[in-house]
């Protein structure tokens, strides 16, 4: 029963590697041509190559029977020949398959990238970078790499296979039964140990991609590893990662170690029984010493023949192992594809989040938004207020379509946000991060980013919008400086400007303001406050405010707590309801008048979205008058 069991498995196993093997073939259909001229030439050097023992075997029997130097050369001269043509052939060969696996590495890594951007946001929550970065680099390389060699050599060993044993046949069928004789525990060695290998490879790709996840992390955070001094521990962390991987190849090293000393065994014996059963052959007159030659030489080159297609299909196995995994990525279909049509001819930037129930897929049971509803009006700024954590940001990422919620809908001019088409919702509705990420291209490229034929004037216009013009000008080589690695060759505030300047030149319906104070100085902050005072009359405005002053400036304020609207209305409506709004400013104002009493009643984990906490905490702890009233004057 067990058994039944196994084989099953094991049929499975074989079938869907097959199945991987045979898609891969597919996908170098479009390189037919190019495949068929290397197998062409793979036949030339592979039959050339078969023929050449044969004619050592007749040379030493014109040495040994004839003695003359006329009979010898001819077999040299032909298998001369035969080995100079096989060269020729083997070159070509080698080339032509190594460039059309290096095409099928180009199109397998693109597909695979394009599939990637498709995905949906919460397919990026769910993995981590470096897996799928361990995919599209090593996995692909592997998969191209293994079965490029290992088909060439899949090839040839079986073309060259088959013509050393017609040949062995033709000289002596009793001694060919005996080497035929070694086959079955050759193959039943490579088999095992085959399959050993695929599991253990797929095993070490998976502990790389983990250990790549740790280097990876650390280093794009290496200012945060240093300023908390933890430069060991992460190094220990990705040691103990790396020591993972180690014992996985230890075991591959115990595997092939056992493979090697088998197959040599077997190897050996075979030979023996060979050269003791051909010996008798050739005293009892049944064959010459030439064809005794011939065959032996015959049965090496055989061996490594299949030597060859038993470490191909090790190979090939480690391959297909990779395969399967770039194939996962490439079958997934996003959950949450981005295939909207709608197309308006004019959007006037009405948004309406209508009893909107929202958890993210990475914590199905827990709902963030719970039955949420508010309007943003063209021409008005809406300010998002509430405890860290009570949602605020999610509403955003509704809003940009990067997940769909459970219940209600996101509506922009009365139409659902994912029934927009993926170009034109993002052109209507921009968003200024709180720490915006740019790119490591120029100031032009990351502005005009996502958008081709942006005319530099029209830059020009978004930049000078966003209060960033000036600067830009005076970078050593203005708008195409580049910006460094994710903006680090920027200050904060114009790294600030310079997304607010990306939002703006798409022109946007509905800009979506994430405020950002913690990350600037006093006069960034005043430059970048006054590009969003520049243009917040003009777009429909939703803000996640963090400071009072754009709050109290806010047609609307929706205050959020514990994924409910707490309350809605005007500053002055709020402040007369004495509701939740008016204690979250009467906190605020006693927290820079006391700051002993303010950690009691806002106390750290659960600050208030204005910054009142973080900015309240950093007044109070100094000393200084000058920052005392800095925090007066803006609150
Ligand atoms: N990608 C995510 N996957 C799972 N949970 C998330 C994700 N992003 C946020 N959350 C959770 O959702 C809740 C709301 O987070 P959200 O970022 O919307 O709060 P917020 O009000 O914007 O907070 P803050 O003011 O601190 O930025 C938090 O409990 C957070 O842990």
């Amino acid at each position: 029963m067990r058994n039944k069991k196994e084989e099953g498995s094991q049929g499975k196993e074989k079938t869907s590697s097959g199945a991987t093997l045979g898609r891969l073939l597919t996908y170098c259909k479009k390189d037919g041509g190019l495949l068929s001229v290397a197998v062409v030439f793979l036949i030339i050097s592979a039959v050339c190559e078969a023929f050449i023992p044969f004619y050592y075997g007749k040379a030493i029997d014109n040495i040994v029977v004839h003695q003359s130097m006329e009979y010898f050369a001819k077999p040299v001269i032909t298998l001369t020949v035969l080995a100079f043509a096989s060269s020729i052939a083997m070159g070509v060969r080698g080339g032509v398959f190594t460039l059309t696996f290096a095409r099928l590495n180009l199109r397998l890594r693109n597909r695979l990238f394009r599939t990637l951007m498709r995905q949906e946001i919460a397919f990026f929550d769910e993995n981590h970078t470096g897996d799928i970065i361990s995919r599209l680099s090593a996995d692909t390389t592997q998969v191209s790499d293994l079965i490029s060699q290992n088909v060439n050599i899949f090839l040839r060993s079986i073309i060259k296979g088959v013509g050393f044993f017609i040949f062995m046949f033709g000289m002596s069928w009793k001694l060919t039964l005996v080497t035929i004789m070694g086959f079955p525990f050759i193959a039943l060695v490579s088999k095992l140990y085959g399959e050993y290998y695929k599991k253990l490879t797929k095993e070490v790709q998976t502990t790389l991609a983990e250990a790549n996840k740790v280097a990876e992390e650390t280093i794009s955070a290496m200012r945060t590893v240093r300023s908390f001094a933890n430069e060991c521990g992460e190094a220990e962390s990705y040691y103990a990662k790396l020591l993972v991987m180690f014992r996985l190849n230890k075991k591959q090293a115990l595997a092939y170690a056992c493979y090697m000393w088998s197959s040599c065994i077997s190897e050996v014996a075979l030979e023996v029984a060979i050269l003791y059963y051909g010996g008798h052959l050739v005293i009892t007159g049944q064959m010459s010493s030439g064809t005794l030659i011939s065959f032996f030489i015959y049965m090496l080159e055989l061996g490594e023949c299949l030597e060859s297609i038993a470490s191909v299909y090790t190979g090939l196995m480690q391959g297909v192992g990779a395969a399967e995994k770039v194939f996962e990525y490439l079958d997934r279909k996003p959950k949450h594809p981005a295939d909207g049509t709608e197309l308006p001819e004019t959007c006037t930037g009405l948004v309406e989040f209508k009893d909107i129930t929202f958890a993210y897929p990475t914590r199905p049971e827990t709902d963030i938004l719970k039955g949420v509803s508010f309007t943003l009006r063209p021409g008005e700024v809406t300010a998002l207020v509430g405890p860290s954590g009570s949602g605020k940001s999610s509403c955003v990422s509704l809003l940009e379509n990067f997940y769909l919620p459970q219940r209600g809908q996101v509506l922009l001019d009365g139409k659902p946000v994912h029934n927009f088409q993926h170009d034109y919702l993002h052109s209507k509705v921009a968003l200024v991060g709180q720490e915006p990420v740019l790119f490591a291209r120029t100031v032009e490229e990351n502005i005009t980013y996502g958008l081709t034929d942006i005319s530099t004037e029209a830059v020009i216009q978004a930049a000078t919008k966003a209060n960033a013009h000036d600067f830009i000008r005076n970078l050593p080589k203005g708008y195409q400086t580049s910006v460094g690695e994710k903006g680090t060759q920027l200050s904060g505030g114009q790294k600030q400007r310079v997304a607010i300047a990306r939002a703006l030149v798409r022109n946007p319906r509905v800009l979506i303001l994430d405020e950002a104070t913690s990350a600037l100085d006093a006069e960034s902050e005043h430059i970048v406050q006054q590009a969003l005072n520049n243009i917040m009359q003009e777009h429909t405005v939703l803000v996640i405010a963090h400071r009072l002053s754009t709050v109290e400036k806010a047609d609307n304020i929706i205050v959020i707590d514990k994924g409910l609207v707490a309350e809605q209305g005007s500053h002055s409506q709020l402040m007369a309801s004495g509701g939740l709004y008016y204690k979250l400013v009467q906190r605020q104002v006693l927290g820079i008048e006391t700051g002993a009493e303010a950690e009691v009643l806002n106390p750290p984990e659960k600050p208030w979205n204005f910054d009142g906490g973080r900015q309240r905490r950093r007044c109070s702890s100094s000393s200084s008058s000058v920052s005392e009233a800095e925090c007066n004057v803006r609150y």
